[in-house]
């Protein structure tokens, strides 16, 4: 991974070289002086204990997109409850580190729980008995405060985050992060850089506007090294529930995640159908595959998870051979 931090002036020689704060180009940098020093060369006690704190996590899971709004929530709660629901002794963990948008509290149906601080960490709020949440939502006085904080403090909140909480054991620990590849994107993988991360897994939409960015989070993968698990479209197709027809609603003028993926080689893991009724499950709260029939998605959207759920054991069983 590239040690030239994002503020470096051109031809910055990176903080790992033996040039680091000596070289011509380091005259007039702000971090001249902590380069020289050679602190800049240490490797952050932070990497250290989150790697022991998420020893007992089986596999941690990035949650990407590209764009906001895509469903990167919706879909990393329904594939934490599906992980959640094969089996009592399968445990799940979500970490909402969306920081600017925590939408999980919402989702998953916790709003206005508190978390508690002890001498172990934070203790997350469980949605069921095996399905946990920390996000800071939780932390914000009203649902609706915004929260405005420039990168440090938002890396410091990550890195809180990752080394704080007091998961237990846990099979599965998603990571929801914001939209793009931003400062925080980069510090979570710095900060995981020693915890073993199974993978990345993308969210994007069948258009050509939400596949763009998703080719910038898998270009972003690459160069951080982080294993690309797959692809999930969502909002995919509409299958009206009177007539049964299909359409698009989200045109994939361009062949969709499907033509993206093979393209770039990484694995399409499957796709989701716009389902009114998710949104609806997602509004109120309500865990859509506990939903009663009246109200829980249709048929293909079970499968069509069935099938990204089962990718997403089998992948992570891979990567931990
Ligand atoms: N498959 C789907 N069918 C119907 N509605 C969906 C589906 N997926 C997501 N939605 C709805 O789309 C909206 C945006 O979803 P969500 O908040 O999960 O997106 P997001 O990518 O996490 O957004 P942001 O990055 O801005 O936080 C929500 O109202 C959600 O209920």
């Amino acid at each position: 991974m590239s040690s030239v931090p994002d503020n470096a002036p051109q031809h910055c020689p990176g903080t790992q070289s033996e040039d680091a704060g000596k070289a011509s180009a380091c005259a007039g940098c702000p971090n001249q002086n902590i380069c020289a020093s050679g602190e800049a060369s240490q490797p952050d006690p932070a990497v250290e204990l989150i790697k022991q704190r998420l020893s007992n996590v089986k596999h941690k899971i990035l949650i990407l997109s590209g764009k906001g709004g895509v469903g990167k929530s919706t879909v990393t709660s329904l594939i934490g409850h599906g992980l959640a629901s094969m089996s009592p002794d399968i445990n799940v963990g979500i970490l909402d580190a969306d920081i600017c948008g925590p939408s999980q509290p919402r989702v998953l149906g916790v709003r206005g729980e508190q978390v508690h601080n002890s001498g172990s960490g934070w203790s997350p709020v469980y949605v069921t008995d095996n399905l946990s949440l920390m996000s800071i939502g939780f932390l914000l006085g009203s649902p609706d405060d915004a929260v405005i904080w420039r990168g440090p403090k938002k890396n410091g909140m990550i890195k809180q985050f990752l080394s704080e909480v007091d998961w237990g054991d846990l099979d599965y620990l998603l990571i929801d992060t914001p939209p793009g590849t931003s400062d925080e994107h980069l510090s979570a993988v710095q900060y995981l850089a020693q915890a073993q991360v199974s993978g990345a897994l993308l969210v994007t939409t069948p258009q050509e506007l939400s596949l763009l960015d998703v080719r910038k989070e898998i270009d972003f993968c690459r160069k951080v090294g982080l294993r690309v698990l797959g692809v999930v479209e969502n909002m995919s197709l509409f299958v009206c529930p009177n007539c049964k027809s299909r359409s698009e609603i989200f045109p994939a003028t361009s062949g969709g995640a499907a033509a993206m993926c093979r393209e770039l080689r990484v694995p399409l893991l499957g796709a989701l159908p716009l389902e009114p009724r998710l949104a609806r499950a997602c509004d109120s709260g309500e865990l859509p595959l506990s939903a009663p029939a009246a109200a829980a998605p249709a048929a293909n959207t079970h499968d069509a998870l069935r099938e990204i759920l089962d990718k997403i054991v089998a992948a992570c069983e891979n990567s931990s051979n």
